[in-house]
């Protein structure tokens, strides 16, 4: 059963969610299954058709607000926020990977040396959803170092809490439920084998997503095949996401966020559009001379860069595609019905 209060989002009008049409009712959407949506309402977990919301632009995805009708989700409402993920390559459409997320966990291991180059494309991801990102990193047992390999982490996640953790000891667990109040929602996000997925459980206390050492049936990669909202026991929902591979910056949103540090730097420069190259009075190249700054930062900050910008250019590209399509086919049926 679940209440009200339980699937509340703060800042969004009063304990049942946002305000619904007429004769609706509320509903956060823990599953997507094609056309069957799982939503927590105020009267429990109910299954209802997404029927023509998913023919729109924006299909419901797991964290959004619905207004439900019988067993008909009818609309889709205003989301706060939305984590995106745009899979490299062309033509690809963002999708979003889960709504009305208050808390970004971007989840990487301890059992390898760290990918500080993936934790920063994931933080910038994470900030331009819209929602503060905190670095979780798993497998602390089998790290021979943690505080030293957190300090690393530390470093480039600039305003970003790190938390090491273990799901087998459970050491971490405490302090990573400390950032999920009651009602807030937070998204896991990081590459497949991670331990994503039992971090979910230790934070539920109970087996809630499914692991790869459960599973047992030695296919290994990629146990999440969906995505899921779960209810943890102290009153905050968490969204489990299978690995992404190949997340891709949707645009250049959340890249100052996450590069801070060469940002404040690279205002120091003597010219304003310094390239950081080879510019005499370069604050950025100085820093690197003194080592305050670690030279594969500034590349990891330039590809990021190079990439946002390419993926503008692609979705500028998307949107006159489908401004063409829908003049096209005005003009069709202005020639089928004239005076119309
Ligand atoms: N030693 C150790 N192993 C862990 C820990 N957390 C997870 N694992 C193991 O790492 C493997 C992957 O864990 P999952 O939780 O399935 O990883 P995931 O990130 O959810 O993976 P996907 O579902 O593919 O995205 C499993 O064999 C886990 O048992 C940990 O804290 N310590
Ligand atoms: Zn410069």
């Amino acid at each position: 059963m679940t209440r009200v209060s339980d699937v509340s989002v703060p800042g969004v009008s009063g304990t049942t969610g946002p305000p619904v049409p007429a004769g609706c009712r509320a509903g956060r959407v823990a599953r997507v299954d094609r056309g069957l949506l799982t939503v927590l309402t105020a009267d429990g977990e109910q299954r209802v058709h997404a029927g023509s919301l998913l023919r729109g632009g924006s299909a419901p995805a797991v964290g959004d607000w619905v207004a439900v009708r019988g067993e008909l989700a009818v609309a889709l409402l205003p989301r706060r926020t939305a984590f995106v993920r745009t899979a490299a390559g062309r033509g690809s459409a963002p999708q979003v990977v889960a709504a009305n997320v208050d808390l970004v966990l971007v989840v990487d291991s301890l059992a390898a040396p760290a990918r500080l180059r993936r934790i920063e494309r994931y933080l910038a991801v994470a900030w331009g959803s819209g929602a503060p990102p905190a670095v979780v990193l798993t497998k602390a047992d089998l790290c021979p170092d943690v505080p030293a390999a957190v300090a690393q982490v530390a470093e480039d996640a600039i305003g970003v809490v790190v938390l090491p953790v273990s799901a087998v000891t459970g050491a971490g667990i405490e302090a990573v439920r400390g950032l999920l109040a009651p009602g807030c929602t937070a998204a896991m996000v990081g590459p497949s084998g991670v331990g994503k997925s039992s971090l979910a459980n230790a934070l539920a206390g109970r087996p809630v997503a499914a692991t790869a050492g459960i599973r047992g049936d030695g296919r290994g990669r990629h146990t999440t095949t969906a995505r899921q909202l779960h209810q943890l026991p102290g009153g905050a929902l968490l969204v489990d996401t299978p690995g992404m591979r190949e997340l891709a910056l949707a645009g250049e949103d959340g890249l100052d966020d996450a590069f801070a540090d060469v940002v404040a730097l690279a205002t120091g420069c003597r010219f304003r559009d310094c390239a950081h190259r080879t510019e005499p009075g370069c604050a950025v190249a100085a820093a690197i001379e003194d080592g305050e700054l670690d030279p594969g930062r500034l590349l990891g900050w330039r590809k990021l860069q190079a990439e946002a910008h390419r993926q503008a250019l692609r979705s500028d590209a998307r949107a006159r595609a489908t401004e063409t399509a829908r003049l096209r086919a005005l003009h069709r049926q202005h020639r089928a019905r004239p005076g119309r």
